[in-house]
């Protein structure tokens, strides 16, 4: 079974408003709510794919109900953690560029982290646990680093998709997988990725420092896929981006999906790239239809 942990979801509010102005008011065009977080958009991909997963991780209030009411509509199965607050509202702004505000998280208990902790015993070495997103404020920060070594006698494979000290934190837990977008691997090095071949550079130590497979997702330019054995960067089918949030999130579900159906590295780099960019083309997370129609347009060469 794959599982996905969310420690802080979403409802995402998507709001389109014609040519946006900072300090006036705009009136919306069309809005839509979600649910969001990426272990949450990974989980509502897989679904889309045709894979069953389970949804983990802390809600709580009216946006934590409407996440659970929205998957269990999609057929998703979940086993949260209740907690008090309600789950953040992240916001969307579509105009002439996107603008994102992602909001704070709630409040969690020790007990209520304890909780989450327990679910994760069940796992075993056929499961796929994926651990994806900010952690939540009140939270420490090596919090993916500690599930990952809880369960390390598990043999489960790991896939960890966050960003600063807590992405640093879990590489050394030597995870499956990570997958940092350009600029989060130049966070972690302090300094700003521009080339394909830097990118490769700064993913490699990321492998010397404990990551097995690390996935570079490069907006429009694609991805790259860095291991021990190889390197070869997928060139991103064009095409017009209607909605560039979840395109990430999309990405490995996508990687997922395939590896999990045939064990191909590369095959579900393939997938996993056309799926991020099916998202970019939609105005909801990627189909399966759309994103096989792309797999013939993904390039993959090697580095
Ligand atoms: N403008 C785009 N055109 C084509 N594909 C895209 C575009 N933006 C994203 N993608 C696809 O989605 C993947 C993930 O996107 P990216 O924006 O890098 O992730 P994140 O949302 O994590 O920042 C990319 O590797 C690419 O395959
Ligand atoms: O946990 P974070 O880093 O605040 O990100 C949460 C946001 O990222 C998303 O999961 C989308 O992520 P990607 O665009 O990276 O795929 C949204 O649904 C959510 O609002």
């Amino acid at each position: 079974m794959i599982y996905t942990c969310t420690l802080n979801p979403s409802l995402d509010y998507f709001l389109e408003v014609n040519d946006f102005q900072l300090g006036q008011l705009n009136r919306m065009k069309t809005d839509k709510k979600m649910p969001g977080g990426k272990g949450v958009n990974v989980s509502r991909v897989l679904r889309r794919l045709g894979a069953q997963s389970v949804a983990l991780g802390f809600i709580g209030g009216f946006t934590g109900d409407f996440i659970r009411r929205q998957l269990i509509s999609e057929n998703i199965d979940t086993d949260f953690v209740e907690v008090d607050g309600d789950t953040r509202i992240n916001v969307k702004i579509k105009s002439r560029e996107e603008t994102e505000i992602n909001g704070l998280a709630p409040a969690i208990t020790d007990e209520q982290v304890d909780e989450l902790l327990l679910k994760l015993n069940r796992l075993n070495d056929r499961d796929i646990l994926v651990l994806s997103g900010s952690v939540p404020e009140t939270l420490s920060a090596d919090i993916y680093k500690q599930m990952m070594q809880q369960i390390k006698d598990q043999n489960v494979k790991v896939i960890v998709d966050t960003s600063g000290p807590a992405l640093r934190e879990a590489v050394a837990a030597r995870p499956f997988l990570i997958k940092p977008n350009q600029s989060e691997l130049g966070g972690l090095f302090n300094t700003d990725i521009s080339s394909i071949e830097e990118a490769v550079i700064y993913a490699k130590k990321l492998i010397d420092e404990g990551a097995e497979n690390v996935i570079v997702s490069m907006g429009g330019k694609g991805s790259l896929l860095v291991n021990r054995e190889t390197a070869v960067y997928a060139e991103a089918p064009r095409g017009e981006v209607k909605n560039s949030v979840g395109a990430g999130d999309s990405l490995v579900g996508g990687f997922l999906f395939e590896y999990a159906r045939n064990g191909d590295y590369i095959e579900a780099f393939r997938y996993g790239t056309a799926s991020g960019s099916a998202t970019a083309f939609s105005v909801d997370l990627c189909s399966k239809e759309d994103t096989e129609a792309l797999l013939p347009k993904v390039k993959i060469h090697q580095i």
